[in-house]
């Protein structure tokens, strides 16, 4: 069985996310969408928010599985027997950001990085803009799904008094 790993912070996931772990469910037996858990950065939303928005929008996709990690990613991977990381790109600095990764995790353990590149019309979504979008107001509708939407609403723009 070839598993992979999705890594990310997922603050919040959008559909550019999901799209690459969709493409990625369909090359590989399992993959784990593995939210990074970061002590020094708080986020909008806590690592068990973004696991329940990722969760519930892999629920019926049968070979996701949704987890959490610290530390090393590749510690993580040789814990679940996992020989690949899925990232996806969106742009040239995306790539530039993350070739340095890939090749430190494949000198550290092996472990190999499958990029897969964003549909155009994610190209430009990132889980910072929409928050910065959705707390001004706009709507985003467009770049995550409703339970994400909601989410971000409820947090960002609390009902007045
Ligand atoms: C939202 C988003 C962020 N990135 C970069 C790194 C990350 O995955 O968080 C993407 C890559 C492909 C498609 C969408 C995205």
């Amino acid at each position: 069985m070839t598993s992979a790993v999705y890594p990310g912070s997922f603050d919040p996931p959008t559909l550019g996310h999901l799209d690459v772990l969709e493409r990625a469910a369909a090359l590989f037996d399992q993959v784990t969408v593995a939210v990074l858990v970061n002590p020094d950065k708080r986020g909008l939303f806590s690592v068990e928010e973004r696991s329940d928005l990722l969760r519930e929008a892999t629920a019926n996709w049968p070979n996701v599985v949704v987890d959490s990690f610290s530390g090393l990613l590749v510690d993580y991977c040789s814990a679940h027997g996992i020989r690949a990381v899925v990232k996806g790109l969106r742009t040239v600095s995306d790539y530039d950001y993350e070739q340095p990764m890939a090749h430190m995790n494949r000198s550290l353990t092996g472990v190999e990085t499958v990029f897969l590149t964003a549909r155009p019309e994610f190209s430009f979504v990132s889980s910072s803009l929409v928050k910065q979008v959705a707390g001004l107001g706009g709507d985003i509708t467009a770049y995550v799904w409703p339970s994400v939407a909601q989410a971000l609403t409820t947090r960002l723009r609390p009902p007045a008094g």
